[in-house]
């Protein structure tokens, strides 16, 4: 009996990606899910959120690991000193890990869209909720278990400083299931927006399982990002070492779940 593992249950190609996930993942079907399009005439400012901005607290040396998850790449960091308060959340979430989602061109590869416009990539924090869970599992069940924090990346002259030296470890983690052990420092106000302008939804992770557990919050301002850097993400592979294939097959050029139905959720908007 011949066990093929070359064939991901799921991906992003044409007989893995996001249209058959709910055939084995069913929760992808669901009606919360994410991400979606975030149509600017339908988000309600109303004061639910006023005066209640996003505050975040990461210290520079909590992240220590980039993994290549044959999806991406990722960074696990401590979540021991960090915190996300504020905003459409209740209590104080806990950053668990960061990656990032982009496509084969620069015209597509953002996860959320706004009135139908992709950006170039999408950076997503992912934090859980440590003040009523005791894991990151756990939280990952519950409706209100994790906050992700969304953030657009657009393609200009410059490199991202501080997005370098996650870029520069990339050539140790080419194949799927590579690690580099890396308390990097890094300077998470570069990764982060100037402006706290936001738009909060209910949703789910974009990958599956599709758990509906996401508070999503998406800000509106992107950060740059150089289309050198772009391509360093690219030539992530989703194959291991050994599986044997042509030096062009198995790059991870798409990563992205196009957007779900809103439905009947509400979409707020924060900010100036
Ligand atoms: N693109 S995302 O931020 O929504 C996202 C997707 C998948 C997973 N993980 C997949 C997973 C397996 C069991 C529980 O969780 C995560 N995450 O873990 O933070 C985040
Ligand atoms: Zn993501």
């Amino acid at each position: 009996l011949e066990i093929n593992t070359m064939s991901l249950d799921w991906g992003y190609t044409d007989d893995n990606g996001p249209s058959t996930w709910a055939e084995k993942y069913p929760l992808a079907a669901g009606a919360r899910q994410s991400p979606v399009d975030i149509d600017t005439s339908k988000a309600t400012s109303d004061n639910s959120l006023v005066d209640r901005e996003i505050d975040w607290s990461y210290p520079s040396n909590c992240s220590y690991r980039i993994v290549n998850t044959g999806y991406g790449w990722r960074v696990d960091t401590y979540g021991d000193d960090t915190a996300l308060s504020g905003g459409p959340l209740s209590e104080v979430y806990k950053l668990e890990q960061f990656h990032c989602h982009w496509g084969a061109t620069n015209d597509e590869g953002s996860e959320h869209t706004v009135d139908g416009k992709s950006y170039a990539a999408e950076l997503h924090l992912v934090h859980w909720n440590s003040e009523k869970y005791s894991s990151f599992k756990e939280a990952a069940s519950q409706p209100d278990g994790l906050a992700v924090l969304g953030v657009f990346m657009e393609i200009g002259n410059a490199d991202n400083a501080e997005l370098e030296k996650i870029i520069s470890l990339i050539p140790k983690i080419i194949h799927k299931g590579q690690d580099s052990q890396a308390s990097f420092d890094l300077d998470f106000g570069s990764l982060l927006p100037e402006s706290k302008h936001y738009w909060t939804y209910l949703g789910s992770l974009t990958t599956p399982p599709c758990n509906e557990c996401v508070i999503w919050t998406v800000f509106k301002e992107p950060i740059t990002i150089s289309e050198r850097q772009l391509e360093v993400f690219r030539s992530l592979k989703s194959v291991g070492e050994e599986d044997a294939i042509e030096p062009e097959e198995g790059k991870l050029v798409k990563n992205y779940r196009p957007p779900l139905p809103l439905g009947n959720r509400v979409l707020r908007e924060c900010g100036p």
